[in-house]
């Protein structure tokens, strides 16, 4: 059977623990891409984990930094791009992403980030009283803003990740071959 090519970079966004790096992963494999997580490249060139640069330096230098690291990788050609959770807070990193490759948003219900969250110590802004309610004002607060820049808005409730990937890339061939339209998958 001769497999369809999936062309381009694809952009993964969405809250803490909606899957960015391991579906991410899991889709470059898949479609041949190669993986690349803006978390995980502010690790690699500072030297620290994430939760000492906002001990250190706060969450507005943080912001810096993942703008200059996105603006980087969202040059490269051919891969897959697991975003930080608050990257499209900033008007550049929504630019960037949207101008350079398809954009899926990670859909995910308050229960399952908690779930899927409790027991990392590396989510700083997770480490409060009341989680939950954390995760309820940043959902509150981003919801518009990750929709605003999706071209795919994808549920996760319920869904194991390898039938996650398998219908993502379905539906991104779909949207390959189809006009423009409404991101609701
Ligand atoms: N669809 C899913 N079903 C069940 N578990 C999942 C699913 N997606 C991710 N997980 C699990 O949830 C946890 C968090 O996932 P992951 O680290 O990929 O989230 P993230 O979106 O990258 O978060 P962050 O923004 O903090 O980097 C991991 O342990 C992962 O295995
Ligand atoms: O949602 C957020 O603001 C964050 C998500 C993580 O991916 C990290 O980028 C960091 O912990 C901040
Ligand atoms: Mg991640």
């Amino acid at each position: 059977m001769v497999r369809m090519e999936l062309a381009g970079n694809l952009f993964l966004v969405g809250l803490m623990g909606a899957g960015k790096t391991t579906v991410g992963r899991a889709l470059a494999r898949r479609t041949g891409k190669t993986f690349y997580d803006s978390d995980h490249e502010i690790e690699a060139r500072t030297g620290v984990r994430i939760a000492t640069i906002f001990d250190i330096e706060g969450e507005a230098r943080f912001r810096d930094r993942e703008v200059s690291v996105i603006a980087d990788l969202v040059q490269m050609n051919n891969v897959v791009l697991a975003t930080g959770g608050g990257a499209v807070l900033r008007p550049e990193n929504r630019r960037n992403l949207k101008n350079h490759g398809v954009v899926i948003y990670l859909r995910a219900t308050i229960d399952d980030l908690l779930a899927r969250t409790q027991h990392d110590k590396n989510r700083p802004l997770l480490q409060t009283a009341d989680p939950r309610a954390k995760l309820a004002a940043l959902f509150a607060e981003r919801d518009p803003l990750y929709c605003e820049v999706a071209d795919l808005i994808v549920d996760t409730t319920q869904q194991n990740v390898t039938h996650l990937v398998a219908r993502l890339e379905q539906q991104l061939l779909a949207l390959q071959g189809a006009p423009r339209r409404s991101p609701l998958a």
